[in-house]
């Protein structure tokens, strides 16, 4: 799949003189779901506010949908749609109003057919004579991704798109979001629910202190990171692991009462019954067992864990 985003050794220092961004790579394909996690302060935003002409970049070259986005910054800015964590419109606007400006803004000819099909699909066409401050919260999120949607970008940017909102909202946001990947907008989210990159991402970056440490298929991603989890319920508690368990990875928890052992996904599992095999021997018995895989959290934490140790 052909790039629609190239970002190449991009860099942000602002003026009090923080580099928020280090050399940034990046590519972004046409027509997937990318999800950008970070902990807080990491460039998200940084990074997407360059992409979307809001911040200067202080080096490096961003091209999006073959546009230079500083010395083309109309062409490049007309095939970006941004959707922001706060919705700014003017309260007593209404719906449809608000999202017609939108589109002018970015000097396209009206297109009622257009607006209309928007605030269809995102179930806004009934509140369309709505003023926006009379709107919920679930709407007045419906309603940004409208204005963004207004000018027909190619490339859609969330910045948080389910922050503070209800379980049953989070999952009709995500199947817009699907709907708009299937009408071909490629979606660029950041998050903090890394439930949400497992649910909805093709890809995955992660960016910390301003750098990119790593960029996979959230499948291979989960497969090569990814680490299975043994425990074991004893019936009676252990003190201390005998010496003749000694050589294993065991890990006794719970003040003795759960043995933990922990290996990587691709192992195969011949080893499991030797262990437990041994345990027998041992004379420990358990009166229950479970797997559990690591999440993308686990992961997540535990990439930003390790990168936060080599750079101290
Ligand atoms: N205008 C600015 N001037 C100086 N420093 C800034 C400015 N904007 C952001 N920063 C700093 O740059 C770093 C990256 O901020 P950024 O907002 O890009 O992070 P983020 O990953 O989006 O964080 P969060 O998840 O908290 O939104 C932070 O340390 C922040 O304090």
């Amino acid at each position: 799949m052909s790039a629609i985003i190239s970002v190449e050794q991009l860099e942000k220092t602002y003026s009090g003189g923080f580099q928020a961004l280090k050399q940034v790579d990046l590519e972004i394909r046409a027509g997937e779901i990318f999800a950008l996690l970070g902990p807080n302060g990491a460039g998200k935003t940084t990074l997407i506010s360059i992409i979307c002409g809001l911040v200067t970049p202080s080096a490096g070259r961003v091209m999006a949908d073959g546009h230079d986005i500083v010395r083309d910054f109309r062409a490049a800015r007309s095939k970006i749609g941004l959707v922001p964590q706060e919705l700014a419109t003017n309260a007593f606007e209404q719906v449809i109003a608000t999202v017609r400006f939108s589109r002018g803004l970015f000097g396209k000819p009206p297109n009622e057919a257009h607006i209309e099909k928007v605030l269809r699909d995102l179930s806004l066409w009934d509140k369309r004579h709505t003023p926006t401050m009379e709107l919920s919260g679930g709407m007045k999120r419906r309603l940004m991704i409208a204005k963004a949607l207004s000018h027909e970008p190619r490339i859609l940017f969330l910045d948080e798109p389910t922050a503070g909102v209800d379980v049953e909202l989070r999952r009709d946001m995500w199947n817009m979001v699907r709907h708009l990947r299937e009408s071909g907008v490629t979606i660029i989210l950041t998050t903090h629910y890394i439930e949400e990159a497992e649910e909805m991402a093709d890809r995955i970056g992660v960016i910390n202190h301003g750098r990119i440490i790593l960029v996979d298929d959230k499948a291979s991603l989960m497969k090569t990171l990814g680490r299975k989890e043994l425990r074991l319920t004893l019936q009676e508690p252990l003190q201390a692991l005998p010496d003749a368990l000694a050589d294993t990875e065991l890990e006794l928890a719970d003040e003795g009462y759960q043995l933990i052992y922990r290996f990587d996904v691709q192992d195969d599992h011949a080893h499991i019954s030797d262990l437990l095999g041994r345990l027998g021997e041992a004379g420990i018995q358990y009166r229950d067992l479970q797997t559990r895989e690591s999440s993308l959290e686990d992961i997540f934490v535990d990439l930003v864990h390790r990168e936060q140790e080599v750079s101290a």
